[in-house]
């Protein structure tokens, strides 16, 4: 019994894990690794999500929207996505009506802006840039009278320098900007820029202007330059064909129709672009009080006519293609108005009133056959205004009183005027918004002035906290146990049988 307690005793003095040696290694070792990964986790630990924000308004012939946008602020420069996080619908009408009485159109932005001020962080707001574009309304009243215009973005800007945003201008886009900046947008929320694919050309329809936009192989610029942008994005060349027609917004349009059938001055006119049943009076030189129709107002024209309507489509679209003219093109190839057009290439986003008409009308399924469209068009046309009335009783009536005219005028737009068949019509999405955000040039206006998207590729990105602190503490254990590998020829022996010293 006794001899036995001495071998266990001797036995435990010689087990090499308790020298003094291997236990001050083990030891430093602990807190060597420990130290390791709390210096690891604590220093990359990642800081609570920051954001920062735009702004941007949207002055329309029609009306002016706000839109804010916001971002992850370590992603300024990078492949963070941009986001909208709220719009606001500005009461009354586009900045353009209020040429005779500027400061009013300063004061309309006051309650949209206000709610700015509420969504935008406090601490953000001075750092925030504010950014207000003006399209086709102003770009008419710049035509007609440019003094007015300049007034009216005078107001416009004293009345948004009250705020605390950081304010970067008001200023009318070109319509090749707003062509161009659409389909930023669109390719943008579609992520197709940041991996190199093929983009979707935009299509977008307001209420004075209309542009097409869209990478052609066939096209590189040189049959007309005009129609030609550039873009190096995320280490991509793009060569876009874009044009912007004036006048051939939803609106413009109408009110070219209308001239159309007035030009005799007479007192009324049957129009086929409105049910039947519909009827209303115009003044003559309120429709008239356009740069689009102004040097075709009739002389001795009575002050007002009747407008009364005959709800038939084919008729509506005869009298909307006399609008555009197809006779002289002096390129390879034009869509209406001499203006050239490549071959069209691709699928395609159609937005703003695009979305509107088609999405009333139940006609945003592209896949039916153009054949289809027409007999829906008909059949919506002919059915009297009381039943239309009736069947929609929480639809804004001037947009309701329309509705037959604006998807005439769609249909023949597309088909007509650039020459959409029944293949390419299929390749069309009818969108209001992508991933949350609405289509249109705001979000690619804002990108392009605030440098958010790089030309180069950005570098990729840096290992995610989890996977450093991971590499970390592998690294560090792995090196812990090569130590004490390496130490090996130190090992004080063990066999397995007691030694007798
Ligand atoms: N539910 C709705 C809302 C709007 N609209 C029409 O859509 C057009 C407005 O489109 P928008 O993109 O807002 O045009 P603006 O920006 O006002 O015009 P532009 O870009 O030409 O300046 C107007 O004709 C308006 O009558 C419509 O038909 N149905």
């Amino acid at each position: 019994m006794s001899a036995q307690r001495v071998d266990n005793r001797e036995m435990k003095e010689k087990n090499p894990w308790q020298t003094p040696v291997t236990i001050i290694i083990t030891v430093i070792g602990v807190i060597a690794i420990v130290a390791l990964v709390t210096v690891a986790v604590l220093q990359n630990r990642p800081l609570p999500q920051k954001y920062k924000y735009g702004i941007v308004l949207d002055a329309g012939s029609s009306h002016t929207a706000l839109y804010i946008y916001e971002w992850p602020a370590e992603k300024d420069n990078n492949t963070g996505r941009v986001e909208q996080t709220h719009s606001c619908k500005v009461k009354g009408p586009g900045i353009s009506s209020y040429a005779h009485d500027p400061l009013k159109a300063g004061e309309s932005l006051r309650v949209c802006m206000q709610e700015a001020e509420q969504r935008v962080p406090g601490k953000r707001h001075q750092e925030t840039p504010l950014y207000l574009g003006a399209t086709a309304g102003m770009r008419l009243l710049n035509i007609e009278n440019s003094s007015a215009s300049d007034e009216v973005l005078k107001a416009v800007e004293s009345a948004l320098q009250k705020f605390p945003f950081s304010y970067q201008g008001a200023r009318i886009l070109s319509g090749q900007e707003e062509g161009a900046f659409g389909w930023v947008t669109v390719n943008y929320l579609d992520d197709r820029l940041t991996q190199g694919l093929d983009t979707t050309g935009a299509l977008d329809l307001g209420g004075a202007s209309t542009q097409i936009s869209f990478v052609s192989e066939k096209f590189d610029g040189s049959e007309s330059p005009s129609n030609s942008v550039t873009f190096r994005l995320y280490g991509n060349d793009y060569n876009l064909y874009t044009h912007s027609f004036l006048c051939y917004g939803k609106d413009q349009a109408l009110r070219m129709t209308l001239a159309q059938q007035t030009q005799s001055g007479q007192a009324s006119i049957l129009d086929p672009c409105f049910n039947t049943g519909y009827t209303v009076m115009k003044n003559y030189s309120v429709l008239y009080d356009s740069p689009c129709v102004s040097d075709r107002k009739p002389q001795n024209a009575p002050a007002t006519f009747n407008q009364t309507g005959k709800g038939n489509f084919t008729e509506c679209q005869e009298v909307v293609k006399s609008v555009f003219n197809f006779t002289h093109c002096k390129y390879s190839q034009c869509s209406f108005n001499g203006v050239f057009q490549p071959l069209l290439q691709g699928p395609f986003g159609a937005f703003s009133a695009y979305y509107f008409v088609m999405n009333f009308l139940n006609l945003t399924d592209t896949s039916i056959p153009l054949k289809a469209v027409e007999d829906k068009l008909n059949s919506f046309c002919s059915t009297p205004w009381n039943q239309i009335k009736q069947q929609h009783p929480d639809v804004k009536v001037k947009y309701l009183a329309e509705y037959c005219f604006s998807g005439t005028y769609i249909l023949t737009l597309l088909t007509e005027g650039y020459k959409f068949d029944q293949t390419s019509y299929s390749n069309i999405k009818f969108i209001k918004k992508i991933k949350g955000s609405d289509a249109g040039w705001t979000l690619g206006y804002m990108l392009n002035l605030t440098n958010m998207i790089p030309a180069e590729a950005p570098d990729s990105p840096p290992l995610p906290h989890a996977g450093y602190v991971s590499i970390v503490t592998i690294m560090a254990v792995l090196l812990f146990i090569l130590f004490i590998v390496s130490l090996r020829p130190l090992w004080p022996r063990c066999s397995k049988q007691p030694q007798i010293v």
